[in-house]
């Protein structure tokens, strides 16, 4: 028997045993002189809500579309499942299990809620002549919404209501819904609050709370420091295009991350205490 096995194995903590989800590493992208993500990395661990937040202008748009197939990045490399992709497009990666939601709701408001569920991905009868013919199976269609937003306790009474007669807030819900039924791996979310009045930001706050407990990990991007502070497990911080800090909402204030996020505070002055793992 050799030495080495006679040391004591510390086992690591449980959540930095479980392989990352997504990963980017040293991400650069350039418009001419301008620096849009200067060497920016990025971690998603299963089941986590990872808010990423930053000043105007800090490149988190940037970066979510690196993430999600919408940009190209000159350097760097992102990491699925611990395997490297390269997307060149938003079907790249939504082929790959990555569902957005962009700030500026993709739902169609004619339609109904079922449909919209299944825009771009309408379910036929009739097998392959079916499809040939586009035989929509609106049956199943309904059946399926019906049941998937009952799992999401998504409370609306009928899905072939048109989406044009939902509030803003469960408008935004069935986009969110979406992503959730389609997303393999991650579902990335573009400030899905900002346009919400309270009651109706709280319930799109449940609808990713229930994504993430279902066990779909969830990237945040929010300006709303409360609903970060709600409901984000970690947050990344990114300034002047790259990751500052990898805070942990339970033991840093508000007001620090604020100024992290501005760079009152330098992410070295930071307590390790405060930092995420
Ligand atoms: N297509 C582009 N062409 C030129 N410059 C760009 C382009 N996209 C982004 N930039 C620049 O890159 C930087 C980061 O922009 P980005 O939109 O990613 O920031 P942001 O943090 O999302 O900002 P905001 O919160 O205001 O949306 C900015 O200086 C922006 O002007």
């Amino acid at each position: 028997m050799t030495a080495a096995a006679h040391l004591p194995v510390t086992p690591p903590a449980p959540h930095l045993a479980r392989p990352l989800v997504m990963q980017a590493r040293g991400l650069v992208k350039r418009y001419g002189h301008v620096t849009a993500i200067g060497g920016a990395d990025f971690e998603l661990r299963p089941g986590e809500i990872m808010a990423v937040i930053g000043d105007n202008g800090a490149g988190k748009s940037s970066l979510i579309k690196a993430l999600s197939g919408a940009l190209i990045p000159d350097e760097g490399e992102i990491l699925l499942d611990g395997q490297p992709v390269h997307f060149r497009t938003p079907s790249d990666a939504r082929r790959a299990g990555i569902e957005t939601v962009y700030q500026d709701l993709a739902v169609a408001p004619a339609m109904t809620i079922a449909e919209n569920l299944f825009l771009g991905r309408e379910l036929y009868r009739g097998g392959a002549l079916g499809r040939a013919l586009k035989l929509i199976d609106r049956r199943r269609m309904l059946t399926e919404a019906t049941e998937h937003m009952k799992g999401l306790q998504f409370a609306i009474k009928s899905m072939s209501q048109p989406v044009e007669t939902l509030s803003g807030g469960q408008r935004q819900g069935v986009a969110v819904a979406r992503a959730a039924a389609f997303a393999q791996h991650v579902v990335i979310m573009d400030e899905p609050t900002a346009a919400l009045g309270v009651r109706e930001g709280n319930m799109v706050l449940d609808l990713i709370r229930k994504v993430r407990d279902r066990g779909l990990p969830v990237i945040l991007i929010s300006h709303n420091m409360p609903h970060v502070f709600e409901i984000a497990d970690r947050i990344h911080v990114h300034r002047m295009g790259r990751r500052a800090a990898l805070l942990n909402p339970q033991k840093i204030s508000m007001a620090d991350t604020v100024s992290v996020m501005t760079g009152a505070i330098r992410p070295e002055d930071l307590s390790a205490d405060v930092l995420a793992h």
